[in-house]
């Protein structure tokens, strides 16, 4: 060993002590947490804070636990100009570790101190001397590459060793944090202020899903407070993708943030689904103009008043005629307010009229109990129901869809008779057990929201979003009126009949027309081979779509012609299962149920993509759940169906072509799409 190598060891050693310290002193704090929850716990008193106080103080512990599978630290840094206040060196890791001094021996990597981690480099050096990377095994800190910016030094992904192993190591399980290599133009999109509207748009494997759950970890913990209460909402396309990463949050410490899929933000659990909608109606209802006709069937329900309305106190009389009463409601409509509140508040409106009567007559006030009583009384209520029904989103839906003469009336210059009638024929059609379809959920989610004003969030981060219809942005958006959005999505992998052509439509129906369009292009998952195969679609995608720079030297791309398809990739799964990492067979759907049993037949154990307890290897990917998802070995079976299948089947088969990290082979045997072939 040289006199440098024994240097490096010693390092490394000094290293590996910090590491132990670093532990133990998670240890002590964890213990110190279950010991207060255990005092805590016995302390009685009002139930709700001690309920409460147990929460935070059970979730306190769970923040602190060790995972002793992965270092507490993956970074250091070395300040010849430390920020005010802070140590000369720092180490930066998952969470803040202190001794029992409350020095830190680990900086949490969302602290203000640690961004200089990411972001410094010799032209901006943020007083940095020295940034160390660590690497690591199972926990144990095997090297470190130091960068030395003040003498000129500085890496890229390219020529640092750890991050490229970082970057093409095999993806077993769920997708993982990539808090240690954070890039600088993804930490720029993390690190926005929670004032901040974001919209990222890149290429497949450009980090967004990575980005948008690193920005949520980062805004609950720098601004922890307001976000407790206001919470923040991720959103994906479906529970596959939810599956693959609902894990990340979690190992980053933040249990609070609600993780859901679109079709769950709008879907009242109370409702019977079951229905399904041809094509053109499920995209009539996914169209903005139906905001519309929902607003004018609900407020249709408002009425002129038809009689006079009058109560009794003794052997007196009060009454107000239908002007009065109409005027009553008129100065509450000025007022937009929402159905249910504005009705309630024409019954207070009433009661106090009233009341003025008893006192112009009597020269004193009925009394408070009066006035609570009369606008419960069966004459206010008698008039509400006339003019100013109570009614849910179901009845008028129900009346709407089903009746053509309420539907013309709402619908009037906005549908056109042949959607007016389509939308009615397929209801009637209906059995009377079906329930609602997704589609109509979303309506009624819409007319629920002009009833009542939904609950919102202080953030929401969407994934996928050109996938969105403009009623479902309208769900985002109201849900969003007093928060920021983080709106993440390729105009490329749109497929959905309603996707975007371009962000200014989704930001406008989100109701962020303002909000700044970001780009990422560096592709880390996909290799160039790969991605150089799928980039030829891209022209046929859509209007100036950018191609994606992969980042990856590494990985394989084949093609396999072959006359028997079910053989041929049942074969090559087989051999895909002899390397390394997770594989996914992607199949047309049409074709999903059948490769199940193939596969099962020929003694190959695989696993449903949404299905997050599996522990197979191999999954069985349906072409439509494919997005968002990522395998190292990916076996696509039949392109020229998956294109056919749909009418955005070349971006769904560019989503399919893009999933590998490693190595991709297509089996087909009909011709492959022409934007394929072309080499
Ligand atoms: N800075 C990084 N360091 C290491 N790995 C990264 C980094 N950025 C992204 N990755 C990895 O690249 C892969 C793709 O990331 P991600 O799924 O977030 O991309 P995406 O843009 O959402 O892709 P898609 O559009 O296909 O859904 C993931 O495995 C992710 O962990």
């Amino acid at each position: 060993m040289s006199a440098a190598d024994v240097d490096l060891t010693r390092e490394l050693d000094a290293e590996r002590a910090h590491l132990v310290a670093a532990r133990e002193a998670l240890g002590r704090m964890r213990a110190r947490a279950q010991h207060v929850l255990e005092i805590g716990s016995g302390v009685s008193g009002d139930a709700y804070a001690a309920e409460r106080l147990g929460f935070a103080l059970t979730r306190r512990v769970a923040e602190l636990a060790d995972d002793p599978g992965t270092p507490l630290f993956f970074g250091r840094l070395d300040f010849s100009q430390p920020p005010d206040g802070e140590h000369p060196r720092c180490y930066i890791g998952r969470r803040h570790v202190t001794d029992e001094r409350h020095d830190p021996l680990v900086l949490d990597w969302r602290a203000p101190v640690s961004r200089a981690f990411y972001q410094a480099s010799t032209r901006t050096p943020h007083g940095v001397a020295t940034r160390r990377r660590f690497g690591s095994s199972g926990g144990v800190l095997t090297s470190f590459e130091d960068e030395h910016l003040d003498r000129g030094e500085s890496s890229d992904v390219a020529s640092s060793r750890i991050l490229t192993e970082e970057i093409e190591r095999p993806r077993v399980g769920p997708m993982r944090d990539i808090v240690a290599t954070i890039q600088p133009e993804q930490d720029d999109l993390v690190r926005a202020a929670l004032s901040t509207s974001l919209c990222v748009q890149g290429g497949p494997g450009t980090g967004k899903t990575a980005v948008g759950l690193h920005r949520a970890a980062f805004l609950l913990y720098t601004y922890r407070s307001q976000l407790e209460r206001s919470r923040v909402l991720v959103v994906g396309p479906n529970s596959a993708l939810l599956a693959y990463v609902s894990g990340i949050l979690p190992a980053l410490g933040e249990l609070d943030a609600v993780q859901v899929s679109i079709d769950e933000v709008y879907t009242a659990p109370g409702e019977p689904a079951g229905a399904s909608d041809p094509p053109a109606v499920e995209s009539l209802k996914h169209d903005a103009r139906m905001a519309e006709v929902l607003h004018r069937a609900l407020w249709a329900h408002v009425t002129p008043a038809a009689d006079v309305l009058a109560v009794a106190l003794g052997a007196d009389r009060y009454t107000l005629g239908p002007t009065e009463l109409d005027g009553v409601v008129r100065e509450v409509l000025d007022r937009s307010p929402t159905y249910t509140g504005g009705r309630e508040l024409v019954r207070a409106r009433i009661a106090a009229r009233l009341e003025r009567a008893v006192e112009l007559r009597r020269a004193e006030s009925p009394g408070e109990a009066w006035v609570r009583r009369t606008a419960r009384s069966r004459p206010v209520t008698a008039f509400l129901t006339g003019a100013w029904p109570a009614v849910t989103p179901a009845q008028v839906l129900r009346r709407l869809l089903g009746d053509p003469a309420v539907l013309a009336a709402a619908a009037e210059g906005v549908l056109d008779e042949a959607e007016q009638e389509v939308l009615v024929s397929t209801f009637r059609s209906r059995s009377r057990r079906a329930g609602w379809s997704t589609a109509d959920a979303l309506l009624l989610d819409e007319l629920a929201a002009l009833m009542e004003r939904p609950a919102t969030y202080g953030h929401i981060i969407v994934d996928e979003a050109q996938d969105l219809s403009p009623m479902q942005c309208r769900a985002l958006a109201r849900r969003s009126t007093h928060g920021s959005l983080t709106v993440l999505g390729d105009l490329a992998q749109g497929t959905t009949p309603w996707a975007a052509r371009t962000w200014t439509d989704v930001l406008t129906h989100l109701g962020r027309a303002d909000a700044t369009v970001e780009h990422l292009t560096t592709g880390f998952r996909v290799p160039a081979v790969v991605m150089d195969v799928a980039n030829r679609l891209v022209p046929t995608l859509g209007d100036d779509l950018p191609v994606t720079r992969s980042l990856r030297r590494d990985g394989d791309f084949r093609v396999r012609r072959t006359g028997d398809l079910t053989a041929a990739y049942v074969d090559e799964a087989r051999a895909a299962l002899g390397t390394e990492g997770s594989v996914g067979l992607i199949v047309p759907d049409a074709v999903a149920a059948s490769a199940g049993a193939a596969l099962t037949g020929s003694g190959l154990a695989w696993g449903a993509a949404d299905d997050l307890e599996s522990a197979e290897r191999l999954t069985l990917v349906p072409a439509s759940l494919a997005k968002g998802l990522e395998f190292d070995h990916v076996v696509a079976v039949e392109p020229a169906q998956i294109v056919a299948a749909e009418p955005r089947g070349l971006n769904r088969l560019y989503v399919v072509l893009t999933r590998a990290v490693s190595r991709l082979v297509v089996v087909h045997a009909e011709d492959l799409p022409a934007a394929l072939a072309v080499a």
